[in-house]
């Protein structure tokens, strides 16, 4: 049985079509049911676009204008059933399309996709304005050519409903909550709950107190008990808490109307800015892909740096947080594209927590892979920390796909 899992981030697409086939708690690892996985780079940003796809033992990468999620969906189904090179000769060969959706509000969980879902996610837009447009868009192509093939919304909020109600819970006027959803939702679920079973795997413990920073276009920390999230860093939209590549994180909103004011912007243009030219792309000045901002700092570019030391602090004042909220911290993982690829980012991260358990070995750091034997690890996989760290520290490779594959599935039958 195959299901495709459709990823679409803030800056990417990527996909994976994977053969459930099976006893899915059997000793096969979640790497080797993937017959193809592809993935569309700086979507947006048009002129750099890259495109990779694997199928089998055929691999290619091609750099081409890739101005939405849309033309990234097409080019995904393109690649699958290319007569030379694909894996299918009929879409009707997958029994569903699994989608990461982001913002279901009124419905959290995993649903099959109907009008009722597309409408819910709708309302939210406003409240995820670069995650759920593109996802109804897909959902609705999708449905127009493949009329008879199930699709599934596995919500990123689902795996924050173990959260507490003291963690949830604005401090807003009477009756928003009950009836407007305002409440602290939290995303990236599928993501934090791969890495709650994959550290557990890894640890060989159940019971661990995890800190699963989840860094990328989009970026989110979620404190992990006994595998359930207590806490996260996102709120009631994906534009808060942490900087985003270009939206705002944590702001206070009544810094608004002295905005509209000053500036003569309607309060629309001002949340469109929040959403689209703030997070790291607003303070750097430059861009909101942290390779960018990277090599610039490293050059001596000002705004970058501080764009850096603003997003290492904001991670740094949750992490905080999150260990006072668990009473200590058995372990926190890295993942996310900035988190499994920036060692520079972890080590401002760790640096200086010694006094609290946290030590970073340097040269881990920058050189993990290698360090479990290959036996026992997935690609990209290992841990950080020296000899004397009381909490270990890991990258793990996050495999969003693997959740949502497992949740379409769960759907289906
Ligand atoms: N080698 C790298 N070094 C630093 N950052 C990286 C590297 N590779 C990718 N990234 C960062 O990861 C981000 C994409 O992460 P990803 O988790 O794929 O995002 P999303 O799912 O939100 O689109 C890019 O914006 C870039 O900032
Ligand atoms: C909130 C969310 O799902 O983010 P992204 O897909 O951009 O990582
Ligand atoms: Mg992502």
């Amino acid at each position: 049985m195959l299901i495709l899992v459709a990823n679409l981030g803030s800056t990417s697409f990527k996909y994976k079509l994977l053969d459930v086939s099976g006893d899915l708690t059997a000793d096969v690892r979640p790497d080797d049911r993937v017959l193809a996985r592809g993935a569309v780079e700086r979507i947006g940003d048009a002129s750099t676009s890259r495109c990779e796809v694997t199928i089998g033992d055929y691999h290619h990468v091609s750099e081409m204008p890739v101005p939405d999620h849309g033309v990234a969906v097409q080019a995904c189904l393109d690649q699958l059933t290319d007569p030379e090179h694909g894996c299918l000769k009929d879409a009707a060969e997958v029994s569903a399309i699994g989608f990461k959706a982001v913002h279901g509000g009124r419905k959290s969980g995993t649903f099959l996709v109907d009008d009722e879902v597309l409408e819910a996610m709708a309302e939210m837009n406003a409240a995820a304005p670069a995650h759920n447009p593109p996802y109804i868009a897909a959902m609705t192509l999708l449905r127009e050519r493949f009329p008879n093939l199930p699709l599934v919304a596995a919500f990123e909020t689902e795996f924050h409903d173990t959260i507490p109600e003291a963690r949830r819970a604005y401090a807003t006027p009477p009756g928003w909550r009950e009836n407007y959803q305002v409440q602290k939702w939290g995303f990236h679920g599928s993501s934090h709950r791969y890495i709650a079973e994959r550290a557990a795997e890894l640890l060989g413990r159940t019971d661990a107190r995890i800190i699963s920073c989840h860094l990328g276009g989009s970026s989110s920390l979620t404190a992990i008990q006994n595998g359930h999230s207590v806490m996260t860093t996102m709120g009631m939209t994906p534009q808060t808490g942490l900087p985003q590549n270009n939206r705002v994180g944590d702001f206070d909103p009544f810094a608004l109307p002295l905005l509209m004011q000053r500036s003569g912007k309607s309060l629309d243009e001002l949340l469109g800015e929040l959403a689209s030219q703030g997070g790291l792309k607003g303070i750097s000045e430059k861009s909101g892909d942290l390779r960018d901002i990277e090599s610039a700092a490293a050059s001596g570019d000002a705004k970058s740096q501080l764009a850096l030391d603003v997003y290492v602090e904001e991670i740094r004042r949750h992490m905080g947080g999150m260990i006072v909220a668990m009473g200590g911290v058995d372990a926190i993982v890295f993942t996310g594209g900035i988190g499994e690829n920036s060692d520079v980012v972890r080590s401002a991260v760790c640096k200086n927590l010694g006094s609290l358990g946290i030590e970073l070995d340097e040269q881990r750091n920058s050189n993990h892979r290698g360090s479990l034997p290959p036996e026992n690890a997935n690609k990209g996989e290992g841990y950080l920390q020296t000899e004397n760290s009381r909490t270990q520290i890991w990258v793990i490779p996050t495999n969003e796909e693997w959740i949502v594959a497992k949740r379409t599935l769960g759907v289906l039958s």
